[in-house]
């Protein structure tokens, strides 16, 4: 290609010399005529990938994919190389150095890439390196094999790039914190990251088989429904709403879910966030393929179910209604504290059905609770919170799955008493997790499956207990308005004796005091 090029070169000079001195129209018609010249007679095609598009801060993605590409299947072709450990990979990456040239073979059509690097021509003076100097890839072909290359060889490379950056990525977890963004100006919300290191699988989720499965196959349609999303006209966004009791393994399963499908974490702290505007700012920096989740959304701030006495009188579960009735109904003076956050039910719902989930990209959303029955239906209608799971407590298959993590046991003779053990008694994953593991090196599997026995006996003790102590209060209950009922005209102190010594009699019969 070396001969052509140095022709091309000289030629250039020529019409940058003949640029400086003709006037502005007439170097118009010439430079087009020369153009349709050089593209006659000239063999080859070039496109050019520039790493930042005219008037776009944003690095663009095809610029990032053929760097990924060529990086790992042709940089043993280079012979000048830059190796970069990459803020989030997990291996260092390799890229092709400045104006190095190398060839790739694609179905037996033979292409060249190129970097090269431009200075832009501006007043602006910047602080950021990227500003001064712009890259880009060029891409050569002979103009004869123009239909595969822009047919199919540049939808391998950019393909083949995004999967290798996605198998090299390391996992984000961010969280909202408040901090200087360095001009000076007030504190202001923005997200931190530490690298996402969690074990938790779906192998080692302790839970119903079936049901994980169905969760699991509910997260593999939704990765590969962008074009069924945007057949249907729907964000490419899935709501889940996890709730159960403490221990059940909510934030577990976050973690699996985002091990499984290679996703970031974005743990938003609602309480810490100021308001709406300061939410939306955030949602908008939040990258796709992305888990956003809300912890303890019943606790995160007054969310959950108040509304205005008014919303009686309309509609209840008019979208439109909820949106307008600001369901935080805490103002300031009822919180009596300016500085707490003023986030509202509607700039949540915002959040997750406006303008974040339209800008495209896959991205999950998670709700856990404890306490479902405290939040407010509109948060988690079908279509914002799709798929609600409920994490309960610790049923056989899910014990078979912990004795498996924590003592690689698959059976065992003491299996069969803690299957009905657990049939009768409510306990948390965590809490099986905690009695089956051992407590010292020397300790054996038989030991720890006795721990948990005793563990389930003891349950089953403070259940019953429990149960008895419920009892006697509903009937207490009972006997307090039995006597209000009878004592009809009495005076309030005779009421109070009359109850306490009814009182006396029930309990001391509950708890044969007189025999
Ligand atoms: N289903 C489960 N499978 C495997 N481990 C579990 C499961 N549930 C609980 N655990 C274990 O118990 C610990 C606590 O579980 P986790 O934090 O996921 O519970 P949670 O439901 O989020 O509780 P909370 O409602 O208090 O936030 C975990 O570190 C994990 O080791
Ligand atoms: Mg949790």
């Amino acid at each position: 290609m070396g001969g052509f090029w140095d022709n091309f070169s000289t030629l250039l000079l020529i019409t940058t010399t003949w640029q400086r001195i003709m006037p502005e129209e007439l170097w118009y018609h010439i430079n087009r005529f020369l153009q349709k010249l050089v593209n006659a007679i000239n063999p080859y095609i070039e496109i050019t990938f520039h790493e930042f598009p005219p008037d776009s801060h944003m690095r663009s993605d095809a610029y990032g994919a053929i760097e990924i590409y060529l990086g790992a299947n042709l940089s043993q072709k280079a012979e000048r190389l830059n190796a970069n450990t990459a803020d989030g990979s997990r291996s260092v990456a390799l890229s092709i150095d400045d104006y190095e040239e190398i060839t790739d073979v694609y179905n037996g059509v033979k292409v060249w890439w190129t970097r090269s690097k431009s200075f832009p021509r501006s007043n602006v003076i910047s602080f950021y390196g990227r500003d001064e100097e712009r890259r880009s890839y060029v891409l050569t072909f002979r103009r004869r094999h123009r239909d595969i290359v822009v047919g199919s060889y540049l939808s391998h490379v950019l393909s083949e790039g995004k999967a290798i950056a996605k198998r090299n990525r390391r996992q984000r977890l961010y969280t909202n914190v408040s901090g200087d963004n360095g001009w000076g100006d007030d504190e202001k919300m923005m997200w931190r990251h530490v690298a996402f290191d969690h074990p938790a699988t779906f192998d080692t989720l302790a839970m119903d088989p079936e049901k994980k499965k169905d969760i699991m196959d509910d997260l593999i349609a939704f990765t590969k429904g962008k074009e069924y999303y945007r057949q249907i006209g729907k964000a490419w966004k899935r709501g889940y709403l996890l709730y159960g009791p403490p221990g059940t393994g909510k934030s577990t399963m976050i973690a699996a879910m985002a091990n499984f499908l290679h996703y970031d974490v974005y743990d938003l702290e609602l309480t810490a966030v100021k308001d709406n505007t300061e939410l939306r700012k955030l949602m908008i920096e939040i990258s796709k393929r992305a888990i956003v989740v809300i912890e303890d959304i019943d606790c995160s701030l007054d969310i959950t179910g108040k509304r205005r006495a008014n919303t009686t009188d309309k509609k209840d579960n008019d979208e439109k209604d909820v949106k307008d009735v600001i369901a935080n109904t805490a103002t300031d003076n009822e919180r009596g504290n300016d500085e707490e956050s003023k986030i509202t039910l509607s700039g949540l719902l915002n959040f997750i059905d406006g303008l974040w989930s339209a800008s495209g990209g896959e991205r999950i959303i998670v709700f856990t609770t404890n306490y479902v029955e405290r939040l407010d239906p509109a948060l988690i209608r079908r279509g914002r919170m799709d798929k609600h799971i409920e994490m309960s407590y610790c049923c056989f298959e899910a014990f078979k799955v912990l004795a498996k993590n924590y003592l690689k046991l698959d059976s065992h003779e003491k299996f069969e008493n803690i299957k009905n053990l657990l049939k009768e008694i409510d306990i948390s994953p965590a809490d099986v997790a905690e009695n089956l593991m051992p407590k010292s090196p020397e300790m054996s599997s038989e030991e720890c499956l006795g721990n948990l026995i005793t563990a389930l006996h003891q349950a089953k003790e403070e259940a019953a207990v429990s149960r008895k102590a419920k009892k006697i209060d509903a009937e207490t209950q009972d006997k307090e308005s039995e006597v209000k009922q009878q004592s009809g005209t009495t005076s309030k102190e005779e009421v109070n004796v009359g109850f306490r010594k009814m009182m006396i009699r029930i309990l001391a019969e509950k708890y044969n005091c007189f025999r």
